[in-house]
This record gives structure tokens, C-alpha cells and sequence, in this order.
């Protein structure tokens, strides 16, 4: 606490007490900076006095006292005026806060009759500063707290306008009393029409009376917002302001629904950004994809990948989202044949709240709202139900979207990549999806390559995803037998891909040297080569294949102790025996 801060009003004080007592008035503060004086000490306001001084000692001490016999009294032992001092008298008065010394009050006599005056009314003079003293600290104190509360409003300011989202306080009216740069910047206001509105004015209709009287905080009501060419749609709470029993007011918190969209993309949305260097193959199909890809990266047009299940249409949709103009967007998956039909349009088109019962308070975006200027990739497009592919249709040439219960169109920027492992044209010459629906997709149709039809890419995946493997359990296997690879050469890969993947991790697993053999592969590739060498023969899986698998099944579920052993052969309809004598045959772990 510092004198100084209040030096207008000290100097005015030292004026009354001058004024009252009539002799020179001089007060310090704790540094001995003269901040008043009257008389005498005028002109050595701001200044300093001596450390040895009186007005020292009286703020060493921290009580009152009066000197009626200068040079000889105690505080003036050490004065080095003292052989020149020309006072008849002194009188010090600590101001104090809490005990704390911030300064002294001093009155000097000059003249014999100010001393008597001073010496006779010594109790009454003593009361009076002790009163002047006492103003002195409260100024401080009130000084004090006024900047306290001038730093907390300047601290809050900032930390309101910190925050992304716009905050608009009221009164129970819904005058607006307070509000943060960011609440303004959303309502496209300035700084003077935003604060002398009411929240009607933001909001249109809104029942503060009910809000009031049940007390209740509300989260994520959507609204629109219009005014001349400036609008958006957002989302706010409201929390009431509750001072005792009483409703006071409101605080509302908004947020621009793309703005909040994005946030949660950037968080959610982008986490495995994909490259085309992480689609491996050097064969002529995939190469030949690829190309094709890369060009429809450039080109908001839609793309229809067709593939068989696990020959990397996701991973070929993320690269193409990745390398174009919307890389920074969300790339957002929906496997339409996963999410069941009657959820699958809400979690498309999202919905409002109350479109039906059980729908979330404040509704919910849908995943086209979330890809907003970025990517939608429609995997499984081939099991959308009929009535959401004349939706899908509509979105696609409009450009707009309608949420379940919703009275308004949305405007939206995606982009569509489909996705299917089943033969569209067939689904569509059977009446089972769109014939417009298809044209509107596949406008850069991509067809990727089964494994089986580019064995040439077998050695460079092996090897790329035995480095992955080795990455994720910690081994160091960097081979494979030329016999071994000769097995997956032969292989059907019905699964492509994602089966490759996860054969090598079986085999990696299983593997005990740093090669992979034959006995570290899966016995439904074991099997393959003796059986059905060549691979482009129709898929029929041999009698022998069936029979491992079947017994591997039912080991796998009864266990292998002596008990279960009889179980299953029970259940395979086989002898005991014989059971053993397959295992042992078809090397079963
Ligand atoms: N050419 C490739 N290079 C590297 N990895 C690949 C390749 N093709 C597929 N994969 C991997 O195989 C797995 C399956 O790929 P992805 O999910 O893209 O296939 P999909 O065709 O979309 O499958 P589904 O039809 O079952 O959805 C993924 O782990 C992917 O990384």
C-alpha cells in the first residue's frame, strides 16, 4: 500500500489539519518521501527526509508522540539538524493499516505559542489525528481495492476475450450489459449496437420469464441467425445469474456451428493422413490406379472406387483426400452397410431436436454437416437403402442438406468418394440402387486390382508389411523363404490386402528365427499349394481346406485337453484317432 498513489488527497488532508491546528503540517510515507507539507516544508514536497529524522524514528516506532523539548527528546538524538533546528515542538501520528505503518503525520511549532497550544491540547490534538490518520488509510485501502477491482475487470476482459466463443451477458429483461469481442465479431455487430440491444434482438423469440422462474441452465440450442447479408447458424447455453434467491440475469455462451464443426474435425477428423507413396504395388493394375486417382485429387468431381473387399478403397480415398485442395478439411468415413438402416439417415443428415422421440436435446450434426470442406467417404455405398439414395441423389445436385426434422436447407461444400466391393451396375439392372444415384457417383470411376491379379506386388507388400510387424511386436524378421512366398504366390487372397496384413502378422508372430518359413504360415495357406496351385481357376475350396479349418474351429472352441480332444471328434464325427492322426497331418497348432 502506497501513500504516493493518493498524494492530491494526503496534500488536502495536511491543508484541513494546517487550516484547523494552524501550525506546518509535513506527512511521509513508509520511503520518507515527503508526499504533503504545508508552511515551512512546502517546497520539499517529493523530496526525501533523513533517515535519521523524526519522522524515521516515529515510523520505527509505530506510535503517537509529542516533543516538547527538541534536540534532547529521544527521536531527535540522531537528527543532524539538530544543532540548527529552529521547532519549539513536534507531534507524530502513524497512519496505519492492519498494523502496518504506511506512513507518519507531523505538525511543527515554530513559535512558543503554537508550542503551548499543542502541549496543552495534547489529548484532544492526539484524537484528531489519530481521526486524520485513519482518513489517510482508508483512502489508501479504498485506492487500493478500486485498483484491485479496475485489474480483476481488466483480467477478465482479456480472459473473455480469450475465449472462442461469443459471451453475452444480460439482465433478467434481456438488456445486454456485457459482452466479448468474439461475441460481437459472430453477430457481425460493432462494439455500441451490439450493447445497446437486447438478447431478443440476437436470439428472436426466447421466454427469459420461464428461464427465470424454473432457474435452469440450457446447453446447445441451435439457432439461426439472419440480419441484412450477414448470417450464420450456431449453437448457445444459457446460465442464469443467481444472486441470493434471485434470478439477476443471464449469461449466454455462443458458437458458430462450422466454426465448432472444424474444431472437432481438426481434433477428430485428420488423425491418419495418407499419402499415395503409402499405397504399395508397383504392378501395371495398381500403377495404372494410382495415376488415375492422383488426377481425380485435383477435380472436385465425385469418384466411385470399386474393389473387392480389403484391396485398399479407404486407403486410396484418403490419399486422394490428402493430396487435394481440401487436405486441410475433414476427411470423414460412414460405412453405410455398418450403422443400421433406420440410424443411417441421421447419421448422414444429422437431425433436430424433438424430430423424433429419443432425439438428443439440441439435435445432432450428421456426418455431411462434419465434412463441411472437406471429404465424405461413403463406404459400402452398395447397401444404402433405396429412399436414402434418393436423399443421397438430391444432396449430390443441390448441394444442400435437410436434417431429420428440420425446416430449413443447409448449405454444404463436400466432396464424395464412394466406395463398393459389390457390382453396382448389377445392383442397378436388378433395381436395387439408383441408376441416376450411380451415374451422379460414378463420374471418375476407379477400379482396384485383386490381390490374385498382381502377384507381382506380393514380394514389396510381404516385405513393407514385415517391417510394420516388426515395428508393432518388436522383432526383427526381414525374410521370407522363397518357399514360403511361393505359398502366398499361390494363395487366393480372398481378403487381398487386409488378409495379407494380417497373415504376415500371424507368421511374424509364429516365427521363431529371423526367416519366415512355410510352418509359420496360416494352414489355410499351408494347404493351398498342393491343392489348388493355379490361380485362375473359379473359387472352389478343396474338400482337405474345408476339413482343417472345421477342425481347427473346434479345437479352437473346446481347447485341446484330452476331454475336449473327445469333444470335438465327437462333434466332427470323426474317431478319436482319426482326429489325432488329421492334426498331426495338417501340422494343426
Ligand atoms: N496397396 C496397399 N498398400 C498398402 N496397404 C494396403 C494396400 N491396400 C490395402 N492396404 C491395407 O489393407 C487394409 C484394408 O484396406 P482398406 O480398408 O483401404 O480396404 P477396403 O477396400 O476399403 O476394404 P473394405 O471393402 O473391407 O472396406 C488397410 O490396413 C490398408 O492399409
Amino acid at each position: 500500500m502506497n501513500l504516493m498513489r493518493i498524494a492530491p488527497n494526503v496534500q488536502k488532508i495536511a491543508e484541513v489539519i494546517a487550516s484547523v491546528i494552524k501550525v506546518d503540517v509535513t506527512i511521509v510515507d513508509y520511503g520518507l518521501n515527503r508526499i504533503a507539507a504545508t508552511g515551512r516544508y512546502i517546497g520539499n514536497i517529493g523530496a526525501k527526509v533523513s533517515q535519521n529524522s523524526v519522522f524515521a524514528y516515529a515510523l520505527r516506532h509505530g506510535e503517537s508522540f509529542v516533543i516538547d523539548h527538541p534536540r534532547s527528546h529521544p527521536a531527535c538524538l540522531k537528527c543532524e539538524d539538530k544543532e540548527g533546528c529552529k521547532e519549539y515542538a513536534q507531534v507524530c501520528c502513524p497512519i496505519k493499516v492492519n498494523h502496518q505503518v504506511l506512513g507518519v503525520i507531523g505538525l511543527i511549532a515554530f513559535e512558543e505559542e503554537q508550542k503551548n497550544d499543542i502541549v496543552n491540547n495534547q489529548v484532544n490534538l492526539m484524537e484528531f489525528l489519530s481521526r486524520m490518520a485513519d482518513l489517510i488509510a482508508t483512502k489508501v485501502v479504498e485506492e487500493e481495492n478500486t485498483e484491485k477491482i479496475k485489474m480483476l475487470a481488466k483480467e477478465l476482459e482479456i480472459v473473455l476475450d480469450a475465449v472462442d466463443r461469443g459471451i453475452v451477458a444480460v439482465d433478467v429483461a434481456g438488456k445486454i450489459l456485457h459482452h466479448n469481442v468474439k461475441a460481437a465479431r459472430l453477430f457481425g455487430m460493432d462494439e455500441k449496437s451490439i450493447v445497446q440491444g437486447n438478447i431478443r434482438d440476437l436470439l428472436g423469440k426466447i421466454d427469459l420469464e420461464d428461464l427465470s422462474i424454473r432457474n435452469i441452465c440450457i446447453k446447445n440450442r441451435e439457432f439461426s441467425y439472419k440480419k441484412g447479408h450477414w448470417g450464420f447458424r450456431g449453437i448457445y447455453d444459457v446460465n442464469p445469474i443467481v444472486v441470493g434467491q434471485n434470478t439477476v440475469g443471464f449469461v449466454f455462451t455462443f458458437s458458430n456451428i462450422s466454426e465448432a464443426l472444424n474444431t472437432i474435425n481438426d481434433m477428430i477428423g485428420n488423425l491418419i493422413e495418407t499419402s499415395f507413396d503409402s499405397i504399395i504395388g508397383n504392378s501395371e493394375g495398381i500403377m495404372r490406379v494410382k495415376q488415375e486417382a492422383m488426377k481425380a485429387s485435383n477435380t472436385p468431381s465425385t469418384v466411385l472406387i470399386q474393389g473387392e473387399s480389403g484391396t485398399g478403397k479407404e486407403l486410396f480415398a484418403r490419399a486422394i483426400h490428402f493430396q487435394s485442395s481440401r487436405r486441410r478439411g475433414p476427411f470423414i468415413p460412414v460405412n453405410c452397410a455398418a450403422i443400421p438402416e433406420q440410424l443411417l439417415e441421421s447419421e448422414l443428415f444429422g437431425y433436430e431436436e424433438g424430430a423424433f422421440t429419443g432425439a438428443k436435446r439440441g439435435g445432432k450434426a450428421g456426418k455431411f454437416e462434419l465434412a463441411n470442406k472437406g471429404t465424405i467417404f461413403l463406404d459400402e455405398i452398395g447397401d444404402m437403402p433405396l429412399h436414402l439414395q434418393a436423399k443421397l441423389l438430391r444432396v449430390l445436385q443441390e448441394n444442400v442438406i435437410e436434417k431429420i426434422g428440420g425446416k430449413e436447407y443447409i448449405p454444404i461444400d463436400v466432396r464424395v468418394i464412394a466406395a463398393t466391393n459389390k457390382n453396382l451396375e448389377q445392383k442397378v439392372a436388378e433395381g436395387e440402387f439408383r441408376k441416376d444415384l450411380f451415374y451422379r457417383l460414378n463420374v471418375i470411376p476407379l477400379n482396384i486390382p485383386p490381390l490374385r491379379e498382381r502377384k507381382e506386388d506380393m514380394a514389396i507388400l510381404v516385405e513393407r508389411l514385415m517391417q510394420k510387424c516388426n515395428k508393432k511386436l518388436g522383432k526383427n524378421i526381414n525374410k521370407i523363404s522363397s518357399s514360403a512366398l511361393a505359398l502366398l504366390m499361390n494363395y487366393r487372397w480372398p481378403g487381398n490386402v487386409r488378409e495379407l496384413e494380417n497373415t504376415i502378422e500371424y507368421a511374424v508372430n509364429m516365427c521363431t528365427g529371423n526367416i519366415i518359413g512355410e510352418s509359420d504360415l496360416p494352414n489355410r495357406i499351408k494347404y493351398r499349394e498342393e491343392i489348388c496351385p493355379g490361380e485362375s481357376e473359379r473359387y472352389i475350396v478343396p474338400i482337405k481346406v474345408l476339413e482343417c479349418q472345421e477342425i481347427q474351429k473346434a479345437l479352437d472352441y473346446y481347447g485341446n485337453s484330452k476331454q475336449a480332444i473327445d469333444k470335438a471328434a465327437a462333434l466332427l464325427g470323426l474317431s478319436r484317432a482319426t482326429l489325432y492322426r488329421k492334426i498331426k497331418e495338417y501340422g494343426i497348432r
